[in-house]
């Protein structure tokens, strides 16, 4: 006889929360709709955020089965750290409107779990505090996110600050001279929140709210910017690693390389500044090829699970960060929210390791993935 199965009914209040689609669920449910707006949205068309995703979708995983994946280790050397595995929280601005703690309960998730976090030059709380949330637990190092800066004093400043507390290194934020095109907050009148505080860029959110979002970062960013004027000046001022964020064509990489940075991150700044750059997935391989081994290739943008990872890995990153599902998180409940996201995309990406056969990070290659055809058999890489 059949056993009766009667399914467990969950009430509608309670999320259980397994995947990161679920805590954006929890997030919406719980947020003010002109701030849920402000993070979840890309930009014009909304074209690219969603590209970043979906593009991951055409890659197919290669199994190789019947290997001894009962030692699996999903460790990365990582920024000059060995860090849990090779996924970190990207730097995103305003997080203490998802959470009162914001920054700091990044900082300390981000600890836990021993991996870096990425602190946006709009963060609101200092460098100082979220590294002090960060060293009781591990000595990880974070990195500091710099936007050139016409006030020049303030962004040395920043960097200075930053090194004073440990980070590691600083990502120059360079797909950002000006915002890109974002309806929401138009349409919301998005400001933000009175109370708040901007440490790093000297500013209450008294004077930042006075203004839109844009006309706000009008105000302090350079787009008087380039090569030959940033990167020298930075690496005269500072022993950190010097990083490039929001890099999509080879073209850049080379640069990258001549002017000696560290590395990139391969971003399209998660879908928010030029609508219709590709999926940061689909820059990935000719930014890998460009570098050649000489500087290190990092990307994010779009990867929402363990799978996501190990392609990115595949196709030649050494390093994926999130921007979103860490946001998402803090809002859905603080600290232990942002742990259970790292935490689900450890798992998952471990379990994604072991049912490929890959026991280290060294055995994650091009031949475990292939291209879906849509009449054909898979496409080799
Ligand atoms: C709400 C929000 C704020 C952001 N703030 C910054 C920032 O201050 N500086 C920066 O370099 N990138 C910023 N980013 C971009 C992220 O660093 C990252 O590139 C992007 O979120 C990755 O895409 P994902 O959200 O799909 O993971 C922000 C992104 C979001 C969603
Ligand atoms: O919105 C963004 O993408 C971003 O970079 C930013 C800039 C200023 C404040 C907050 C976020």
């Amino acid at each position: 006889m059949v056993e009766k199965f009667e399914s467990k009914r969950v009430p509608p209040s309670e999320h259980i929360i397994l995947s990161i689609s679920d805590l954006q669920s929890a997030a919406a449910a719980k947020l003010p709709t002109g701030i849920r707006d402000f993070y979840n949205s890309g930009s014009t068309d909304q074209i690219t955020v969603l590209d970043n995703s979906n593009a991951y979708k055409k890659y197919k995983l290669r199994p190789r089965v019947l290997r001894d994946v009962s030692n699996v280790s999903t460790s990365a050397s990582v920024l000059g750290k060995t860090i849990d595995f090779p996924l970190c929280v990207s730097p995103a601005g305003i997080q203490a409107m998802a959470h009162p703690l914001g920054e700091l309960a990044t900082s300390r998730a981000c600890a836990k779990r021993n991996v870096h976090m990425g602190i946006s030059s709009f963060s609101n709380y200092s460098v100082e505090e979220i590294c002090e949330a960060s060293r009781a637990i591990a000595p990880i190092g974070h990195v500091m996110q710099v936007y050139s800066m016409k006030d020049r004093a303030k962004q040395e400043r920043i960097i200075k600050r930053a090194e004073q507390v440990g980070c590691v290194a600083i990502f120059l934020t360079a797909d950002s001279p000006v915002l890109g095109v974002r309806y929401n907050e138009h349409r919301n009148d998005f400001r933000t929140p009175a109370g708040l505080a901007f440490p790093m860029l000297e500013k209450t959110s008294e004077m930042i709210r006075a203004d839109t979002h844009d006309a706000s970062f009008v105000g302090f960013n350079s787009d008087y910017h380039s090569w030959a004027r940033e990167i020298p000046w930075l690496r005269s001022i500072t022993k950190m690693q010097v990083w490039i964020k929001g890099v999509l064509t080879a073209e850049d990489v080379l640069l990258a390389r001549e002017y000696g940075c560290d590395g990139v991150v391969v971003s399209n700044h998660g879908g928010r500044q030029l609508d219709g750059t590709p999926a940061t997935i689909d820059a990935l391989p000719e930014c890998v090829e460009a570098a050649a081994g000489q500087i290190r290739v990092h990307i994010d943008g779009g990867i929402r699970s363990g799978q996501d990872i190990f392609k990115a890995l595949a196709l030649g990153a050494e390093c994926c960060w999130v921007g979103r599902p860490a946001i998402w998180s803090l809002a859905y409940d603080g600290e232990a929210g942002v742990r259970t996201m790292l935490d689900i995309l450890y798992t998952d990406f471990r379990r994604c390791m072991q049912l490929t056969g890959c026991s280290s990070i060294a055995d994650i290659s091009k031949s475990s993935l292939g291209i879906a055809r849509k009449d054909g058999p898979l496409a080799r890489l």
